[in-house]
């Protein structure tokens, strides 16, 4: 018989609601902590998040909470749910109340914006006994409630770690590969919502295939010259956190970023969109951070550089599409394996 594992998941909204479910339903003692109490009420009484995911139902064992000295004291494991904006203040809070070596796993996909660190870099900052890692993987939230079938990877230096995740989330429909490059996994995850944004606008615009795979592949290939820049290596953009999830958020409407970029491309305002989707999209904040980055750092990024201008300057989309399809043409694949 597997081990029952006490459980926190922090954060009440699309992603944290169903990978909590999923423990839940795996036997596991699980409580998702939530600002909202009408909404914890709710979970706790009709064992659904209708805010969120209204046609998933909750499995009874899943039990919702707002306190959240009384969701973190005694488990083992921690999952983080909220938006990176929230990351590092939700952190500190934890601190006050959790075990000593109890594993947290970030499930955020952003990046702070003082020193552009990423939530395992965050978590260790703030949880410094605590054994950290990342999950990450193409998890649109509302296919994985519709129990489509989907997979995910858990990446830490600790293997311990990774085979506990991967044995408290692995059921019918969900898979978890494992991986030990935790920079690489989570970058993967952070940056690719930019370019989600680029996609959704470019289907606003009735772009064709060759167009998507075009701005996709070239989306990959910028991605991974940035990430191996800063020290990643790029094969893990080939697997489910990189390319796998890039496929994903670049091609539905359920991903929020996407939604984004849908709305830019029909002319709507940036803020607007914003304030309508209530929910987080991350790619927004990162492609500015992306930008400054990319430019402290030397690495030639034109698609983040075009979108940049798209939102922020007065360019028009046909003006950014100019100058991408006239620069220098240069090499397809810049990387080979030795
Ligand atoms: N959705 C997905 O498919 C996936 C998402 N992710 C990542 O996970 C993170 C969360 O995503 P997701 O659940 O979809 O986002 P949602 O926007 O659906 O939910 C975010 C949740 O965080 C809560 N929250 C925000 N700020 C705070 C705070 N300061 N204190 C407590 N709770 C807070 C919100 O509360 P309230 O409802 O009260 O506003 C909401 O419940 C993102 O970084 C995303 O990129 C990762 C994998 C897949
Ligand atoms: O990361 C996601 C799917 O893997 C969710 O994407 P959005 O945040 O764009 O909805």
């Amino acid at each position: 018989m597997t081990q029952r594992h006490q459980i926190a998941v922090l954060g009440g909204g699309s992603f944290g609601t169903v990978i909590a479910n999923i423990m839940a339903e795996n036997n596991h003692d699980v409580c998702l902590w939530l600002r909202n109490s009408e909404r914890a009420d709710e979970i706790n009484r009709d064992h659904i998040n209708s805010a969120y995911l209204p046609d998933y139902p909750l499995n009874t064992n899943l039990k919702a909470s707002t306190d959240l000295a009384e969701s973190i004291t005694g488990c083992d494991i921690v999952f983080m749910a909220v938006p990176s904006s929230s990351s590092r203040d939700v952190a500190a809070e934890v601190a006050h109340h959790i075990n000593d070596n109890a594993i947290v796993v970030s499930t955020t996909k952003g990046i702070e914006h003082d020193g552009f660190k990423l939530m395992s870099e965050v978590l260790a900052e703030e949880l410094p006994k605590a054994r950290i890692g990342v999950l990450s993987g193409p998890n649109l939230a509302k296919e994985i409630a519709a129990q489509q079938i989907a997979a995910t990877v858990i990446a830490s230096k600790d293997e311990e770690l990774n085979e506990i995740i991967q044995a408290l989330l692995h059921c019918g429909n969900f898979r978890v590969y494992a991986s030990s490059d935790v920079f690489g996994v989570e970058l993967g995850g952070a940056l690719k919502n930019v370019y989600a944004i680029m996609a959704g606008m470019a289907a606003a615009l009735g772009i064709g295939q060759n167009t998507i795979s075009m701005l996709m592949t070239r989306s990959l290939a910028e991605m991974s010259r940035f990430a191996v820049q800063k020290g990643a290596d790029p094969m893990t953009f080939l697997g489910l956190s990189g390319v796998g999830d890039l496929i994903a958020t670049c091609s539905s409407p359920l991903s929020r970023n996407y939604r984004v970029g849908y709305e830019l491309g029909h002319g709507k305002n940036l803020d607007e969109i914003v304030a309508e989707l209530g929910q987080v999209a991350e790619g927004v904040n990162t492609l500015k951070l992306l930008k400054q980055q990319a430019e402290e750092l030397g690495v030639y990024m034109p698609l983040v550089n075009g979108l940049y201008d798209i939102i922020y300057t007065p360019k028009s989309i046909n003006d950014v599409v100019g100058t991408l399809m006239f620069a220098e043409q240069s090499r397809d694949v810049e990387f080979t394996v030795k």
